[in-house]
């Protein structure tokens, strides 16, 4: 049995740089990851997507070219060179962190699965085959989630792919048929669709991007036809069929209509589920919901005290930055003996569509369903000079004001450099700068954000 102070559970994007924080600040430190270091964002998520997400929107570049005057006759896709030039970049980024934790004084990074088999008492599996017992009164959780794969007839006889195996993939798959139309499903849909497949996503709500204004999730659905990707909302995958040949045919249901569509790839992308069931959290009184996702107060402790849990396994909005917000916290808390707690962090988020969806704050559905007294500003890109300059003017920008204080309540903007726009208005909003001051903002021209006096001109004091 190893002592130490603090012991945290998963390298992801919270347990990674706590483990270096606490071992500075003195504290003997074990961290325990059972995969690669940096975790989900680092590994499987952020970095591998937008990586290639670039790579997708070259493909674009090259057909839309012509229209700036630039001729590419012909361009291919070579899927061997995505996939290395995005696992070059997974792995600098894993080792980087890995180097910087191992170099770490008072810090010990273990590699194998971690299990609670008593009150505060760790087993580990070590990837080597040995088992180490460790102990700590501070436990740090950060096991992150994993795709999650639903219960449909046939689904576990077919190959199907997740957000992580699809990342494997160094060709193009001819007909990709998606379950989901929200991030996962919209930021590889239009990726692969770019790549050369045909894409097709079924999505169970009445609408794609569902969490958003209505608004947003029509302009979503247009720039994405017009992209040639098929999209069926109110749908669901009720069986799957392979035959010898490998061909894919799946029975959907339509708004309760039943239909075929033969397909080549199934990509499942319908949401995540917290890793929390190895972890044995009954042996050390951690309490969790029934979907699995760690109980916490509003600073991250858990039903036991000393127990934190942080990142995605505690259910909420599942962020790298969120998960990195979530460090802070802790370790302001605890060795900076500040009182902080979650409940006062905005939540912004990009999807990273092309082009972005930037969200921050309220959105109109939201400030309607709370009877506020507010305003609507909508731009479409269409009126932005840089985005006539630059030739893209799909989707439109959309702030929430309070109509008496005239502070920002939230932001939406679905647009080139959508999320790069929303920041600036978050930091409006954290500075407490109300909508009348930034419509006589002085910003460089003719940037993006320079239309943000336009975006308030719009309203009427
Ligand atoms: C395809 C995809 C794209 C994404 N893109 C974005 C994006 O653009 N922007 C954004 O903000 N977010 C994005 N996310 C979400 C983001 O990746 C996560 O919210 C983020 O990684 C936070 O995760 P975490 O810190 O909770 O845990 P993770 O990063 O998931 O890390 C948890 C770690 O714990 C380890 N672990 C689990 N159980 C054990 C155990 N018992 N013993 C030892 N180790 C264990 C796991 O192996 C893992 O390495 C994306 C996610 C996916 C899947
Ligand atoms: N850019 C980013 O920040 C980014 C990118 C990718 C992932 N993520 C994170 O990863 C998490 C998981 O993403 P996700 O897109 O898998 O999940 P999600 O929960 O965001 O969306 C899942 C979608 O699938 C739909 N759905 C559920 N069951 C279905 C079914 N049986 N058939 C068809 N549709 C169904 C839901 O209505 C929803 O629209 C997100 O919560 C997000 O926080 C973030």
């Amino acid at each position: 049995m190893k002592k130490y102070d603090a012991i945290i559970i998963g390298a992801g994007q919270a347990g990674g740089p706590l483990a270096k924080k606490l071992a500075n600040a003195g504290k003997k430190t074990a961290i325990i990851e059972k995969r690669f270091y940096g975790g989900t964002c680092v590994n499987d998520g952020c970095t591998p997507t937008k990586t290639m997400v670039a790579s997708a929107k070259a493909a674009y570049m090259a057909t839309k070219s012509a229209e700036l005057g630039i001729l590419v006759k012909k361009f291919s896709v070579n899927m061997p060179q995505i996939k290395k030039r995005k696992d070059e970049i997974v792995l600098r980024s894993r080792n980087g962190g890995l180097h910087a934790a191992e170099k770490t004084p008072n810090l010990d990074v273990l590699f194998g699965e971690a299990t609670f088999t008593d009150h505060k008492t760790i087993s580990v599996n070590l990837n080597s085959g040995k088992k180490q017992t460790l102990q700590a009164d501070l436990i740090f959780l950060n096991p992150g989630a994993k795709p999650f794969v639903p219960e449909i007839e046939g689904l576990h006889d077919i190959n199907y792919l997740t957000s992580t195996t699809i990342l494997d993939l160094d060709y193009v798959p001819e007909h990709l048929l998606i379950l989901g139309g929200n991030y996962i499903g919209l930021e590889f849909g239009q990726m692969f669709r770019r790549f050369g497949s045909k894409v097709t996503i079924l999505e169970r709500s009445a609408r794609i991007v569902s969490r958003e204004d209505e608004d947003i999730s029509a302009e979503m659905q247009k720039i994405l036809e017009a992209e040639a990707i098929t999209i069926y909302n109110q749908t669901q995958a009720t069986g799957f069929k392979q035959n010898k040949s490998g061909k894919i045919t799946a029975t959907i249901s339509v708004n309760g209509e039943e239909k075929k569509i033969k397909c080549t790839h199934v990509l499942v992308a319908v949401g995540r589920t917290p890793q929390t069931e190895a972890l044995n959290l009954s042996k050390t009184g951690v309490a969790t919901d029934e979907k699995g996702n760690i109980k916490v107060n509003n600073k991250l402790e858990t039903t036991t005290p000393g127990i934190y849990a942080l990142g995605d396994a505690k259910g909420g909005p599942a962020f790298t930055h969120i998960s990195y917000n979530d460090f802070t916290i802790v370790y302001r808390n605890l060795i900076e003996k500040q009182d902080l707690n979650i409940n006062d962090r905005p939540v912004p988020y990009c999807m990273f569509t092309d082009p972005q969806l930037g969200r921050v704050g309220l959105d109109e559905t939201e400030a309607k369903k709370q009877g506020l007294n507010y305003k609507v500003a909508k731009l479409p890109m269409a009126h932005v000079a840089r985005a006539i300059e630059t030739g893209d003017t799909r989707g439109f920008m959309k702030a929430i004001v309070d109509t008496k204080t005239k502070k920002i309540l939230g932001a939406n903007v679905l647009g080139p450099e959508g999320g790069e726009i929303m920041t600036v208005l978050q930091m409006a909003m954290e500075g407490g700068i109300t909508y009348d001051r930034i419509r006589y903002c002085v910003f460089a021209h003719p940037l993006y954000s320079e239309s943000l006096n336009n975006l308030f001109i719009t309203l009427e004091d």
